[in-house]
């Protein structure tokens, strides 16, 4: 059976600017306690948004399925699927896109259509106090101090030289306050304009909370052009003033921690018996002030007859060694004993699927993000760890990354 095509509705009320158009489509989801999402491709210049009209609708369980045949809706994923954090998969109930702001794309014409057009003939004048962002009703993460991140890479350091594991990404939480006037949707309105190449996204969802951030990381991309792609992406430094991004010299550290993330990438290839990718690289990229290392991956889909490799190769990545390590099993082991706070939605994947095109997914790793809190933001950031990793250089490495999103707090 094929699925319900959605079906086009003008915008009824005033033609205001997409900035107001978005901010009263998430008033509307936020005031009537639903999931919403809103985000910026890379390179593209005006954001998209889903809503749903249910939260429990919400609750994914599994991985999505990136099949054209499959639900659209945008994910939402955890680090490590749990009570506490909920796989989520918001149904694109209504689906809104900046280059179009006139039109509404919406599921099915039913009572949550009808309450959305009423709200949106009369929206009344919206400020971001009227915007009662969803709060994640876990425990604030524990801020790992200075002392404490240093001990863990020295743990993290240790496992690898006792040959536990090969490499670990450990990472930290940070709790900045909310300055005042502090408003969501401009913070991501801001980080779309400093950083045009990331995923920027502002995701708020009950269970969840609210969550802003700029990734620069692919995790799995199914393309309007059929070619599946994914990105092994580590190694960090500085972007400093005067600096060629393509003649950046790199370590052995960082080439050899970029390396073990291509690897991973190629033995998840290699279960699916797959050998007719591409790949391209290592080369450096530019991730807002920082570089990294990056290496390429293609499939042509109409070369290699694979329908379900999006699926397949999304379960087998999530997490990859850029933000676990390898083996994935130890990596994972070690972090929920040693790393002391729980990441929730940090390194875990975002983005839509078939979303507004059926085949078409475009899944990011949650990273250079923060959640939100009632008066504080908390930001997350990690670096991953070799042999020969030293715990100052690891901390400023997390200290830059977290200025990523920090930039959206000033
Ligand atoms: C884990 C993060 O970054 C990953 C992606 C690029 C470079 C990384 C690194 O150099 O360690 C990490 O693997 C993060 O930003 O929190």
């Amino acid at each position: 059976m094929s699925k319900p095509q959605p079906e086009v509705v003008a915008w009824p009320g005033a033609a205001v600017s997409p900035s107001a158009r978005a901010r009263q489509l998430l008033t509307f989801a936020l005031r009537q306690g639903l999931p919403v999402a809103l985000w910026r491709l890379p390179g593209a210049a005006r954001p998209q948004l889903c809503l749903s009209f249910s939260a429990e609708a919400a609750l994914a369980g599994l991985p999505p399925a990136l099949t054209p045949e499959a639900p659209a809706g945008f994910a939402f994923f955890p680090f490590r699927d749990s009570d506490r954090n909920p796989a989520l998969f918001l149904p694109a109930d209504v689906f809104w896109d900046a280059d179009r702001p006139a039109e509404l794309l919406v599921q099915s014409a039913g009572s949550g259509v009808s309450q959305l057009l009423g709200f949106l003939t009369s929206p009344d004048g919206l400020t971001d106090g009227d915007m009662p962002w969803h709060l994640s009703r876990q425990p604030l993460p524990h801020p790992a101090s200075r002392a404490e991140y240093t001990a863990l890479v020295e743990t993290g350091v240790d496992a690898i030289r006792h040959g536990q594991v090969m490499k670990v990404v450990s990472s930290r939480a940070a709790r900045r306050p909310l300055p005042a006037g502090f408003d969501a949707l401009r913070a991501f309105e801001n980080l779309g304009q400093r950083y045009p190449q990331a995923f920027v996204s502002l995701v708020s969802a009950p269970g969840a909370g609210t969550w802003l951030g700029a990734s620069p990381e692919v995790l799995v991309e199914i393309g309007a052009d059929g070619v599946f792609r994914t990105m092994a992406l580590a190694g960090t430094q500085p972007l400093t003033p005067g600096m060629v991004p393509n003649q950046a010299i790199w370590r052995q550290k960082e080439i050899e921690e970029q390396a073990l993330v291509s690897r991973y990438i190629v033995n998840c290839f290699k279960q699916l018996r797959l050998r007719e990718y591409d790949e391209t690289g290592p080369r450096t990229t530019v991730a807002g002030q920082l570089l990294h290392l990056r290496t390429d991956f293609a499939v042509n889909l109409h070369n290699v007859p694979f329908p379900t490799l999006g699926t397949d190769m999304l379960r087998l990545l999530h997490p990859t060694s850029a933000v676990g390590g390898m083996p994935k099993q130890a990596a994972l082991s070690f972090l929920h004993q040693h790393e002391g706070y729980d990441r929730a939605y940090y390194s875990g994947f975002l983005g839509p699927v078939n979303l507004p095109q059926a085949g078409v997914a475009r899944l990011f790793v949650n990273l250079r993000c923060l959640q939100l809190r009632t008066s504080e933001a908390v930001l997350y950031a990690g670096a991953g760890l070799t042999i020969d990793s030293d715990p100052e250089r690891e901390w400023n490495e997390t200290e830059m990354k977290l200025s990523t999103v920090a930039a959206a707090l000033q």
